[in-house]
């Protein structure tokens, strides 16, 4: 890790669709100076059609993309450098796939209203996943349990003053 904190291999910044995972995934890898993976750049395209479509991803769907993304879990921890990762991670189950993964990880749940989330969803142009979507995703989220390390953030606030706590949340584990 580039940043003087000394924090988990791994960051997941997880939430529902229009959360501000990509936004604030890529602020917060550029401020700890480590990877950053975008989780939606290793869907098969048969996925994205899938959501492209209205219809929300089954767990078959998502069981291969998940292990890919463990994948690459296990190589930003081998290797030393750390990552950041933006997944939306709705699951607890999907969770442990990564826990297993790596030693180290730490979720960043960007927790955010299902209005705004749709607000978001519908402003964003030229992206697979469409507003009708939405619903599924809360109807998936699980919040953190209290065995995962992690935080949850209000995610209407601006992307800056999130990384911002999360980074000083990370000094304290470091
Ligand atoms: N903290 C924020 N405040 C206001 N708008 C945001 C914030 N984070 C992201 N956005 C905007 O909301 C939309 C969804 O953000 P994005 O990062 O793509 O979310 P996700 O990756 O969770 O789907 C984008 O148009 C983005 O510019
Ligand atoms: O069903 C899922 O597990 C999620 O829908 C996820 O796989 C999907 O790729 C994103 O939610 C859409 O992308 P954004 O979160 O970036 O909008």
């Amino acid at each position: 890790m580039g940043d003087s904190t000394s924090v988990p291999a791994v960051i997941v910044v997880m939430g529902v669709s229009g959360s501000g995972k990509s936004t604030v995934g890529a602020l917060l890898a550029e401020r700890l100076q480590v990877p950053f993976l975008e989780a939606d750049d290793l869907h098969p395209a048969a996925n994205r059609a899938t959501m492209a479509a209205g219809r929300p991803l089954t767990e078959q769907d998502r069981r291969p993309w998940l292990q890919d993304l463990a994948r690459w879990i296990r190589q930003v921890t081998a290797s030393g450098s750390g990552g950041v990762m933006a997944c939306s991670a709705l699951r607890y189950e999907y969770r442990e796939v990564f826990r297993r993964a790596g030693a180290g990880v730490w979720f960043l749940h960007l927790a955010v209203g299902e209005a705004a989330a749709r607000r978001r969803v519908a402003g964003r142009a030229g992206h697979f996943m469409p507003a009708a979507l939405v619903d599924s995703q809360y109807a998936d989220l699980e919040p953190l349990r209290p065995d995962e390390p992690g935080l949850t953030v209000d995610a209407e606030e601006s992307a800056q003053a999130i990384v911002n706590q999360a980074s000083a949340a990370l000094r304290t584990i470091g």
